[in-house]
């Protein structure tokens, strides 16, 4: 990479381009609901399980202008999910200023790890243990969706849930190698705990991306 697209990259005016994808968002709040996916790469929270470990280096992803970004975008959806990788890795105001531009509806996927920016629709944080939420997002996230691993992750969950706005809907997901022995639990502890719902990888039963 050049000094000069490095400087870009640095601004949030490139980002490393994983892939985009149209399909149907398969999680949370707004599974079910049709959603143009921008995967940005570049993450190093370093989760064991990760579904996309292909992301975690920026290197293998080419510096892409966010202008060709959103450009692609509008061709697909009004419902746009920002993932990665960890998109608050690099700035977001850029893309989402751009975006908004467009009039669309702006999701994010996070750990939260990093600062918050970018203006955000809706706002999904995924704590991870490894590297803990900043204080700004627990604030304004409207989904917690707590990936559960093991048993220690309901502590986990409970923990994190204690930290996030009152009115942030919260959420258990099985983490997909787990999921058959994990689900039980978590059927069991949402009916025990019904402030609580769960979340599946429904787009892994559809066969979806
Ligand atoms: C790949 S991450 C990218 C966004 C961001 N880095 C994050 O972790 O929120 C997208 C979502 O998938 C979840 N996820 C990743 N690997 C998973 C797995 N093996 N099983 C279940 N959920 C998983 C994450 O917790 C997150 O909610
Ligand atoms: N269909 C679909 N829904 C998703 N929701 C969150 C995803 C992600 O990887 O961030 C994801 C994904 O990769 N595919
Ligand atoms: S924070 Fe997200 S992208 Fe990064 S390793 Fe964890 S699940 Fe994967
Ligand atoms: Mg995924």
């Amino acid at each position: 990479m050049t000094e000069e697209v490095q400087k870009l990259v640095n601004k949030g005016v490139m980002l490393p381009l994983m892939e985009e994808f149209y399909t149907i968002q398969g999680e949370g709040f707004h599974k079910g609901t049709a959603a143009y996916f921008i995967r940005v790469g570049g993450c190093d929270v370093g989760c064991h399980w990760c579904d996309v470990k292909e992301s975690w280096d920026a290197e293998l992803h080419p510096p892409t202008p966010i202008g060709q970004i959103v450009e692609n975008a509008a061709e697909y959806s009004k419902t746009i999910v920002i993932t990665g990788g960890e998109p608050l890795t690099w700035n977001m105001d850029p893309l989402t200023k751009m975006l908004k531009a467009q009039g669309m509806q702006i999701h994010i996927e996070t750990s939260g790890a990093y600062k918050l920016t970018g203006t955000w629709d809706w706002i999904c944080l995924s704590p991870k243990k490894m590297k803990l939420p900043t204080e700004a997002v627990y604030k304004v996230a409207n989904e917690l969706k707590v990936i559960v691993f093991n048993k220690d992750d309901f502590r986990f969950a409970e923990e994190q849930a204690a930290k996030v706005n009152e009115n942030c809907i919260l959420y258990l997901q099985p983490e997909w190698s787990k999921r058959e022995k994990m689900s039980p639990l978590i059927v069991d502890y949402v009916m025990q705990n019904p402030k609580w719902k769960v979340s599946l990888q429904t787009h892994k039963y559809l066969n979806i991306p």
